[in-house]
């Protein structure tokens, strides 16, 4: 579907802002004359108008009363006072997209005085790069044409999917916060390299590329992960021997629990936690 040309109202111009801004720029989503932005550090908003090249508001309420559809990319604790000042200027027609973690439709709405043209997007960092991951999910007063209007800016920068509202946790929990757990075990794999004698960039490199290939054999090629691990595990050797020693290790239960734990914390925030807690009292939730 073409995605046409979009007028965002940026409410807050942090990493992810600017991430999707940068890519929908370079994927001409983006109409730069009708498009604006707002950020309360200076820093951060002058640093956007001059990397996406548009013009700043002089507060959120103007982002809101010039733009139509407004994109919320502020942190949660950071979302009720957005909705607050920009509640006076809001009209039927806005369009509103949160990708703030955990913050429900219901609230969305309750900050907005009961405005109902509210779309969830939970993205990841990928879309800076064309290859994000993101979970939709809209108000049923969305029509079906601008709840894919808004997919479709979301797939000019990746994968799109769209869930119940109820499974935008777990999406937060899986691709939101999923680029910060695959760098790690990227870092990781590099350090087995450089202790097995790699040169460091040499060893992030084949971590990267190893990581990649993986994900388009499974994307690409339609082999289940199980098919791949047999087929590069040959009879004594040396696959077998490195998976003994993730298996042994409970890697598979580890990565199980990481993005349940950062699916809990999604749902924390959703009930106005903004302090975690511990690892304990997250599990015995289940
Ligand atoms: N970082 C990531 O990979 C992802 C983040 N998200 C969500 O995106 C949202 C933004 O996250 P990041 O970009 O990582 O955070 P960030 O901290 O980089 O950006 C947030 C920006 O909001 C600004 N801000 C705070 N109060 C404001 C206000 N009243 N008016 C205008 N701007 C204000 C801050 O100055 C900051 O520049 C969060 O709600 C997060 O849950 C969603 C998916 C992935
Ligand atoms: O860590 C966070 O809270 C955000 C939400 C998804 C990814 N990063």
């Amino acid at each position: 579907m073409a995605v046409g040309r979009w007028g965002v109202g940026f409410l807050g111009t942090g990493q992810m802002a600017t991430a999707l801004a940068s890519a929908w720029r370079r994927t001409e989503c983006l109409d730069l004359s009708r498009s604006w932005a707002w950020d309360i550090q200076a820093a951060a908003r002058e640093q956007f108008a001059q990397r996406i090249g548009l013009p700043l508001a002089a507060s959120n309420r103007e982002v809101a009363s010039r733009c139509e559809l407004l994109l919320l990319a502020v942190k949660p604790g950071d979302v009720e006072a957005v909705l607050e000042e920009i509640r006076p200027v809001l009209r039927p027609e806005h369009l509103f997209v949160s990708i703030a973690a955990g913050v429900r439709l219901q609230t969305l709405q309750d900050g907005l005085g009961g405005h109902r043209r509210i779309v969830r997007v939970m993205p990841n960092t990928g879309c800076l790069v064309g290859c994000g991951a993101s979970g939709i999910s809209a108000a049923p007063e969305v029509t079906p044409r601008e709840v894919e209007q808004v997919e479709g800016l979301f797939r000019a920068v990746g994968y799109v999917c769209r869930v119940p509202e109820t499974l935008l946790d777990a999406v937060t929990g899986l691709s939101g916060s999923g680029p910060a757990f695959v760098a790690l075990i990227v870092e990781a794999l590099a350090d087995g390299g450089v202790l097995s004698g790699l040169p460091r960039n040499l060893a992030l490199e084949l971590a990267a590329h190893t990581v990649l290939g993986t994900a388009r054999l499974i994307l690409e090629d339609g082999r289940h992960p199980a098919q791949i691990k047999d087929a590069v595990a040959s009879p004594g050797g040396t696959t077998i021997a490195g998976l003994h020693v993730l298996e042994k290790a409970g890697v598979r239960g580890v990565l199980q629990q990481a993005v349940w734990m950062a699916t809990c914390r999604a749902k924390e925030l959703a009930e106005g936690g903004q302090n975690p807690s511990t690892a304990e009292g997250c599990f015995s939730k289940k």
